[in-house]
């Protein structure tokens, strides 16, 4: 142990390179594109810090190229996940005696590593995996993924700092265990951020991970785990379990060495998974911790004293950024009949100038929806809204898959305001907007409380603060990021600690101090100075 009190001083989020047109990091970027994409990368498992090949294999592509191979994956199944359990209790103890200070120096090295040498590495893997534009990829690949790391190692230093009162006699203390076993980080495609954070944080605080990234963004989760490899990470601490999701998580689930979940994805998988864990619940050796941030049906809800312009930018932005595979996407919109009418002219004014396609051309704004099976999907609401009297496509509504999966920004027009596209989670760019009459403003809100089972994130628009105290107040539950004359998407760690409740997960906000604690089990100490040497009290004496 160090003879000293080490700092970690208050990190300050990463900035953003602009690629614009003339910089260096543009040029830079577009070498680092044609490196990857000149090369297939094989990607194996990693176990115990070893390369580990299974006989499943399947190609990783481009998702508005799909033609084009980056490399191939292997895919694990109940042997891999045996052999990563096994390497995660022979790292346990060696990782969990290691002084705080000295685990979080890794993690430290790694946020560099991503900020500085392999910027370039990271932004493109994520563009070309996960068709990403160059600014989606660089707000979160680099600058959110080093955030995580960042301000995760100082929140860290301030909860070891939170200590219990010691009257005299006595020193009570507080020390922050890990769990006895292993995570289980299962990760979504949609962010590599998040994708890197749900094995790390629990890492941090010295905890030993099976991390099952999603195959459709397996190749900027390869990276993450060279990363780590450089940033000096010890063998069998994270163990990375390429695979389909029942054959790497029926496995883990049964294992009495699952200490803890740390999910994002779907509601459905979420809840599946919860079930797992529920019926295995005999079988574990301490109860498993279940954190899971799933689906949303994120809105916009706009009131007659909205700055329209202001909207209008909210709307596109929130709706069709990274083609409507956030989270927090807004996908469903309630305006007043009274600003309607100018809404509906500027909004289908900027919209036409939005373009799609492969994202090596920086001129455009979205570009392809993850996989065939999201397209499909997607599409699928699509055509329903093109047979149904319900609702009506105002804007956009093509796609064709015979290159990469695209999709058009669409704007749909709902007269029933439980209309399906206003209900459900899509996961694409498609907008649906509900028109309001003014006098039904309060009835309206309701409405938007209470329309879908989820609460993650929402957005309210107006001038009147009156009003938009009546707004936050009623839509209280209804989103755990909430935004005011803004739009609900591109939270920053240690800015808006991320996360929502009811259908959309455990709120357990990624990226905050609150997160880190569900990875702790606490053992209160209690040192007595000088001990009693008699055991009667005083009144018992006699008079
Ligand atoms: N609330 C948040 O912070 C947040 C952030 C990002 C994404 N999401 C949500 O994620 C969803 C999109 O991501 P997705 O399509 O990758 O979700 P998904 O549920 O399809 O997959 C998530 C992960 O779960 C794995 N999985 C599936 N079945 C499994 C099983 N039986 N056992 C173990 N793992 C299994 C998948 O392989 C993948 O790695 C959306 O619903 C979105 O709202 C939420
Ligand atoms: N933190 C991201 C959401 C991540 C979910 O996919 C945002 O706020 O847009």
């Amino acid at each position: 142990m160090a003879n000293a009190f080490f700092e970690i001083r208050e990190p300050e989020n990463e900035s953003y390179n602009s690629y614009a047109p003339g910089t260096p990091e543009r040029k830079k970027l577009r070498e680092e594109i044609d490196r990857l994409k000149g090369q297939e990368i094989e990607i194996p498992a990693i176990i115990g810090g070893q390369k580990i090949k299974t006989d499943h294999q399947q190609d990783v592509v481009m998702p508005h190229n799909h033609q084009h191979t980056l490399g191939s994956v292997h895919l694990c199944g109940e042997k891999e996940v045996e052999m990563a359990i096994e390497a995660s209790q022979q790292a346990r103890r060696e990782w969990a005696d290691l002084p705080w200070e000295e685990r979080a120096s890794i993690f430290l090295k790694a946020a560099d590593l991503i900020t500085g040498p392999y910027r370039y590495t990271m932004n493109a893997a994520t563009m070309l995996g996960q068709s990403k534009t160059p600014h989606q990829s660089e707000i979160e690949a680099v600058g959110e993924l080093a955030d995580f790391l960042r301000f995760n190692a100082y929140y860290l230093q301030q909860l070891y700092r939170e200590q219990p009162y010691s009257p005299d006699g006595m020193w009570n203390r507080m020390e922050y265990r890990p769990l006895e076993g292993f995570i289980f980080a299962v990760t979504p495609f949609n962010f590599t951020a998040i994708a890197g954070n749900l094995p790390l944080a629990p890492a941090l605080c010295g905890n030993v991970s099976l991390w099952k990234p999603a195959t459709s963004s397996i190749y900027s989760s390869y990276f993450i785990m060279k990363v780590l490899h450089e940033a000096g990470m010890p063998e069998g601490v994270i163990n990375f379990l390429p695979g389909n999701g029942a054959d790497v998580g029926n496995p883990v689930v049964e294992s009495e060495h699952l200490a803890g979940l740390h999910f994002t994805g779907s509601t459905g998988t979420f809840q599946h998974l919860w079930k797992s864990i529920a019926d295995n619940i005999e079988t574990y050796n301490t109860y498993p911790r279940i954190v899971g941030e799933t689906g949303g049906k994120d809105f916009i809800f706009a009131h007659e004293s909205a700055d329209v312009d202001a909207l209008v930018v909210a709307a596109i932005r929130a709706a069709y950024e990274y083609q409507g595979q956030k989270c927090s996407a807004a996908s469903r919109m309630y305006i007043p009949e009274s600003i309607w009418g100018s809404f509906r002219e500027k909004f289908l004014e900027e919209v036409q100038k939005v373009k799609y396609g492969d994202v090596e051309d920086f001129s455009n704004f979205m570009g392809a929806v993850i996989d065939q099976k999201a397209f499909n999907t997607i599409t699928s609401y699509i055509d329903y809204v093109q047979e149904s009297d319900d609702g009506e496509i105002l804007f956009g509504g093509n796609y064709d898959d015979s290159e990469g999966y695209f999709i058009e920004p669409t704007l749909v027009l709902a007269r029933d305001p439980h209309f399906k596209t206003m209900e459900e989670e899509i996961f694409g760019p498609v907008l649906t907007v509900y028109v309001y009459e003014d006098d039904q403003f309060e009835e309206t809100l309701q409405l938007c409380d209470t329309t879908s089972p989820y609460g993650l994130t929402g957005a309210i628009f107006a001038r009147d603060r009156y009003v938009l105290k009546k707004m936050s107040d009623k839509l209280r539950q209804a989103a755990g990021n909430f935004y005011i004359n803004d739009k609900p998407t591109a939270a920053i760690v240690n800015q808006q600690p991320f996360g929502g409740a009811r259908k959309s997960g455990t709120n357990d906000k990624a990226g905050s101090a609150a997160n880190l604690m569900r990875w702790m089990s606490m053992r209160s100490i209690k040192e007595t100075t000088v001990p009693a040497k008699d055991w009667t009290y005083p009144y018992m004496r006699e008079e």
